[in-house]
């Protein structure tokens, strides 16, 4: 289980991950928004906490933009980061190939890459009439994984709803994320495909990322343990 930082500033994630007993046992993501603030500081602190870090700055560029960027998060030891699986076969080759040189170059165990497929924030509709994708979200979604995976990346970032149709025919460790996760009547915000973390787990999801269900909490300890419990519910059953 992952907690997405989207925090405004380095100091107020670490003043987040600092209430809990163990950061040493977080997960956690930084993205775009704490990234741009803190840069590799905030990952480094995160780090000397103990925190695995999955470094969620969603790659879609040129294939040779994309692999120096790539170096540089190789560079930084995270355990997971982001690419575009809609920037394609070469870039996806592409970030493979500077994460696994940038990581070799400072001694550190290469980042697993997922692609991110359909945001879960894009609704059917928006596929459809922005995008002018013609065939059904979940089939674009299985063709996105599909392509991510022969391009050699790790798994993909979905909705838990479309991970059971994406799983014939893709590696046995495949990585499964999902976010978009919500407690039963709790409110989506911006998140359009939605699961509880427990059906997520029943759906085949390999690991679910929480952002405001938990940062937003009045007590996000208690709200951690919460989804957490939920999350292992069917392994316990
Ligand atoms: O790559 C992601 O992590 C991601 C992909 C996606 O399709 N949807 C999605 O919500 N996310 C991230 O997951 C987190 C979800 O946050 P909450 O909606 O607050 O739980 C945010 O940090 C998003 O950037």
């Amino acid at each position: 289980m992952i907690i997405a930082l989207d925090f405004p500033t380095p100091a107020d994630a670490l003043a987040f991950v600092r209430r809990f007993p163990h950061p040493e046992e977080l997960f956690c993501k930084v993205g775009m928004e704490l990234y741009y603030q803190g840069g590799t500081a905030i990952v480094q602190a995160l780090q000397s906490l103990g925190v695995r870090v999955f470094l969620d700055l969603k790659l879609h560029d040129i294939p040779n933009t994309v692999e120096s960027a790539g170096r540089i998060i190789g560079a930084l030891g995270v355990a997971l980061t982001t690419v575009h699986a809609q920037g394609g076969s070469v870039m996806m080759a592409a970030a493979k190939r500077g994460i696994r040189d940038g990581a070799a170059a400072s001694g550190v165990a290469p980042a697993k890459i997922l692609a991110i497929t359909q945001l879960t924030s894009t609704s059917p509709t928006a596929l459809r009439d922005e995008q002018q994708v013609a065939v059904p979200l979940p089939e674009s979604v299985n063709h996105l994984a599909q392509l991510a995976a022969t391009s050699g990346l790790d798994g993909v970032v979905s909705s838990a709803a479309e991970v059971a149709r994406m799983q014939p025919g893709l590696p046995d460790d495949f990585l499964f994320i999902t976010p978009g996760i919500r407690l039963a009547n709790a409110v989506h915000d911006d998140q359009v495909r939605v699961m509880t973390p427990d059906a997520a787990r029943r759906a085949g999801s390999r690991g679910i990322v929480v952002g405001r269900p938990i940062t937003q909490a009045a007590d996000p300890v208690a709200a951690y343990q919460h989804i957490k419990s939920l999350w292992e519910e069917p392994l316990n059953e």
